[in-house]
């Protein structure tokens, strides 16, 4: 069996490589190294391609058959919500074209597989406790508006071509499961809070007037190697014979708030942190856990790792060298 995993030098995607090399199965990486890194794809075949292009669609299909692919995970995406706020058009351009561009190379090679980054962006602000797959999506931004229309677009490829689609809706990645996968990008709470305190400065809270209980927003932070394994197990899924869901929550179905990260972040670092409170951001919803039940239930997966794992996992990354893509993201 080979998987094509389309974005697989990225945060997310090089976990999944990595598991599935170690599981002994053949992968081939396509990624056009915009946010990648090539020193991620070790063991694998890599292919620089950007899946957005014209031509993408014939070279995909050509690689696809000439690999005997038999099953695809589509990582590449853009994935900043301030920035598909200000530029809407790149992201239906890149996210939504460059997924038209994969299952129409996947439809013409017969790969049936295909495992979809999706995320619980596309469920907005939800005034739930805990948030299940019923819940209608309302994305509230451009990208997450992208995602839930690739959902729709895994729905009309099955119907089409007679495929097998599973959309993984990813709560809070964090954490490192190889400290040289880690993230680069210093985009999200624990890379941020562990940048500002390496360059001297306190972490920001960004608002402590929530309706929780130490008044900081509530998120449901997920390992990235647990992580990993749902995208193992959803392969899995999708080469069996009973497939009643496409889309599938991946948490924990615990919820952290801003200042419990922090106070894992002073444990894993053996120091102490006073953070700064700041203005709340625009859009965050106060509270955002996932009902796990779904995929436990239909795929078997459940997470192994808690908060302070994931933040200690972080903490070595950085111990190891791992520093910001600086020319990715240059905002770091
Ligand atoms: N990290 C998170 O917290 C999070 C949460 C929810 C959903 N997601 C989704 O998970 C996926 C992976 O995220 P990540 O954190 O690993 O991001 P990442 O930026 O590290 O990885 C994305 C990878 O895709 C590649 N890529 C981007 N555009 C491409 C294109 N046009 N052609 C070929 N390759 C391209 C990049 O070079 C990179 O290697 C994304 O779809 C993202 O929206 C991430
Ligand atoms: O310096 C900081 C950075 C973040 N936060 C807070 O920390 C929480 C987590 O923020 P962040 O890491 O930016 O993640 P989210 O805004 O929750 O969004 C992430 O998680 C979503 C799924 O839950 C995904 O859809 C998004 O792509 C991903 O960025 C939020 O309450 C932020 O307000 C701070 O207080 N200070």
């Amino acid at each position: 069996m080979t998987t094509l995993v389309i974005g697989g030098a990225g945060y997310i995607g090089s976990h999944v490589v990595r598991l599935l090399l170690e599981q002994g199965q053949e992968v081939v990486v396509v990624d056009n190294l915009s946010t990648g890194l090539r020193s991620r794809t070790e063991g694998a075949e890599l292919i620089e391609l950007d899946v957005t292009l014209p031509e993408a669609r014939e070279r995909l299909a050509f690689q696809m058959q000439a690999s005997g692919v038999d099953s695809v995970i589509h990582f590449a995406s853009h994935k900043q919500v301030g920035e598909s706020v200000e530029k809407p058009e790149m992201y239906w351009h890149d996210n939504i074209g460059g997924l038209a561009n994969v299952l129409a190379a996947c439809s013409q090679a017969e790969v049936r597989d295909i495992v979809f980054s999706s995320s619980a962006a596309v469920y907005g602000m939800p005034d739930v406790d805990l948030v299940t797959e019923d819940l209608a999506p309302q994305p509230i931004n451009p990208y997450g508006a992208t995602k839930y229309v690739g959902e729709w677009m895994l729905a009309d490829a099955e119907r089409a071509h007679d495929m097998r689609t599973v959309a993984l809706r990813y709560f809070n990645v964090a954490g490192a499961g190889w400290p040289e996968l880690a993230d680069t990008a210093v985009m999200n709470l624990v890379p941020i809070v562990l940048d500002r305190l390496e360059r001297g400065l306190a972490p920001v809270v960004f608002g402590d007037g929530y309706d929780t209980p130490d008044g900081t927003c509530i998120r449901d932070y997920v390992h990235v190697l647990d992580l990993a394994h749902a995208h193992i197990a959803a392969l899995d899924y999708l080469r069996g014979e009973e497939r009643p869901h496409r889309a599938f929550n991946v948490g924990t179905g615990e919820g952290s708030s801003v200042l419990e990260v922090i106070d894992a972040i002073a444990r894993a670092k053996g120091i102490e942190i006073t953070p700064e409170i700041g203005p709340a951001r625009a859009g965050d919803p106060a509270r955002l856990i996932c009902s796990g039940d779904r995929i436990a239930r239909t795929l078997g997966w459940k997470s192994e790792h808690g908060l302070d794992d994931i933040v200690r996992s972080a903490v070595e990354a950085r111990a190891a060298g791992i520093t910001p893509d600086v020319e990715a993201y240059p905002e770091a």
